[in-house]
């Protein structure tokens, strides 16, 4: 459903990705690593349309989205939950899931309040908070729900535990295992090489902006040493 081929992009002068390809099938999970820097948000970025390759190709569905806008490439149904959040802080947590359900994409089962609210049910106690006054936990989960809102058929979470507690990390997990065995396309971007190799169906490894390596959770055993070299774990 995704496919990024030999993506090129950067920052004014400064090249960051120089050769990037992934694949994303229906149904799968599969995660993007390597340290920071490396380029991962800057190829999320690039997907979602919020920068524009210098080169490559990137096909969401039947499409080719190299380019798109990100309202465009957001109504082809891929949902972003960005790092640090970004939740709307003057906003109710309701109204923070509110906002984006404008941009629904199609599908059998859309999502609703009641389904986010079941999902994360400290959602629905805090419905009526503004969402700056919640934890950062708190606030993860309501971008993981303000993200399920725009009915994505691929979601993309990026940086999906960074700095959280682990009992909220916990959380999270449960909810991307929830997804993914309803079907939900997932790419995920984290640094937890154990849950990762757990949950996921495939993984790719970013360094300098390239792809230098990808396989199975079979593989990344098998491939241990090359793989620690490249997460820094
Ligand atoms: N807006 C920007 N302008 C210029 N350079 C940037 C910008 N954003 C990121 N970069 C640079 O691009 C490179 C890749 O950054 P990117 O955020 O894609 O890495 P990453 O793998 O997601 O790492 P992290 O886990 O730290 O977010 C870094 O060298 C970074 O300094």
């Amino acid at each position: 459903m995704l496919t990024v081929s030999n993506l090129q992009a950067g920052y004014g002068q400064s090249q960051v990705l120089f050769d990037v390809s992934l694949e994303v099938r229906e149904g799968e999970l599969v995660t993007l690593m390597g340290r920071n820097g490396m380029g991962k948000t800057t190829t999320v970025r690039s997907i979602m349309g919020l920068l524009s390759p210098k080169g490559g190709r990137i096909r969401f569905g039947d499409r080719d989205i190299t380019g798109a806008a990100p309202e465009k490439v957001a109504r082809l149904g891929a949902g972003l939950v960005p790092e640090g959040r970004q939740v709307f802080r003057t906003l109710s947590v309701r109204e923070n899931l509110i906002a984006t359900a404008a941009n629904r994409g199609r599908r059998p089962d859309p999502w609703t309040l009641e389904r986010v609210y079941n999902l994360f049910p400290r959602m629905r106690e805090r419905a009526d908070q503004s969402a700056g006054t919640l934890s950062g936990g708190e606030q993860q989960m309501l971008a993981v729900g303000r993200a399920l809102m725009t009915n994505p058929s691929l979601l993309i979470l990026d940086e999906a535990t960074e700095g959280l507690a682990p009992v909220i990390r916990a959380e999270i997990w449960r909810v991307v295992e929830l997804l993914k065995a309803e079907g939900q396309s997932i790419l995920l971007i984290d640094k937890n090489l154990a849950v990762l190799k757990r949950l996921a169906d495939r993984h790719y490894i970013l360094e300098k902006g390239r792809t230098v390596w990808s396989g199975s959770g079979a593989d990344l055993d098998r491939d241990h040493e090359e793989v620690q070299g490249y997460v820094g774990l």
